[in-house]
């Protein structure tokens, strides 16, 4: 579903390349951990993976396709198949909760039939039933990433992209999170996320990859992690 054949990328000026020969390829249906201490290249892969960037050497493949390859006018198009989540939620502040879901089907130009239809399904998904007429602000830090992570899978993505999701919550709320995000990929969407909390990777044992100044250093089935080297 995603695979960086020998991949390094180079900022403009920058000596030290983000990434550093990265190989790696992740199977449709997984959940897997990229993790690293700060700088060490996670958000640098998820922005190859969602061709925010473009890889200076080597090829990045998603879904079967070369994303350099992909031409600027089919991007829009090739990222309605990623959702994606932040560590600050990005919602929109004067858009109710179901306002907020919605507004990533209308501008697919989904009909009201099937926003009205869908929406609420998803809203159950991630545990927010009856919180559709609140807005952000009336919500707490974790009810803002449940709604984000709505938002990000309501169109059905064959990839959740999340980059350090549970940054801004306490470890409690962080546990609901990671239990939304397991539910998702038991739905078939693979999921890779950014994190350097060892203890939510410690609890799920999943699959681990580890960057150190952008070069892979380990990757590992039900891994674990102890925090940055
Ligand atoms: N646009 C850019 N221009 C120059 N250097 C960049 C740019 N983006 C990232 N870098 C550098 O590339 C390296 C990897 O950064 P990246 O943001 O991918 O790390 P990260 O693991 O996601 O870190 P964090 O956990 O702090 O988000 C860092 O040294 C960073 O300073």
């Amino acid at each position: 579903m995603i695979r960086f054949d020998n991949v390094t990328k180079v900022h403009g000026d920058t000596s030290h390349p983000a990434l550093d020969g990265v190989s790696v390829e992740i199977d449709r249906g997984e959940f897997t951990f990229l993790v690293g201490a700060s700088g060490s290249g996670k958000s640098t892969f998820i922005r190859l993976v969602l061709r925010e960037e473009t890889a200076s050497r080597g090829a990045v493949h998603v879904a079967g396709q070369n994303v350099s390859a992909i031409p600027a006018w089919r991007v829009p198009r090739f990222r309605r198949g990623i959702g994606v989540v932040f560590q600050d939620f990005r919602l929109l502040p004067n858009k109710t909760v179901f306002g907020n879901v919605a507004f990533a089907m209308q501008v697919l130009g989904r009909s009201r039939t099937a926003i009205r239809q869908t929406v609420p399904v998803v809203l159950e998904t991630v545990g927010l039933h009856g919180k559709d007429g609140r807005f952000p602000h009336e919500l707490s830090g974790g009810e803002q990433q449940r709604v984000a992570i709505a938002r990000a899978v309501v169109n059905r993505p064959a990839i959740l992209l999340a980059d350090e999701p549970t940054g801004n919550l306490d470890p409690t709320t962080s546990m609901g999170i990671m239990n939304v995000l397991e539910t998702i990929n038991q739905n078939g969407t693979t999921v890779v996320m950014a994190t350097h909390d060892g203890a939510i990777v410690n609890e799920l044992r999943r699959r681990v990859i580890e960057l150190d100044h952008g070069a892979v250093v380990r990757d590992e089935a039900e891994g674990i992690y102890e925090g940055a080297r």
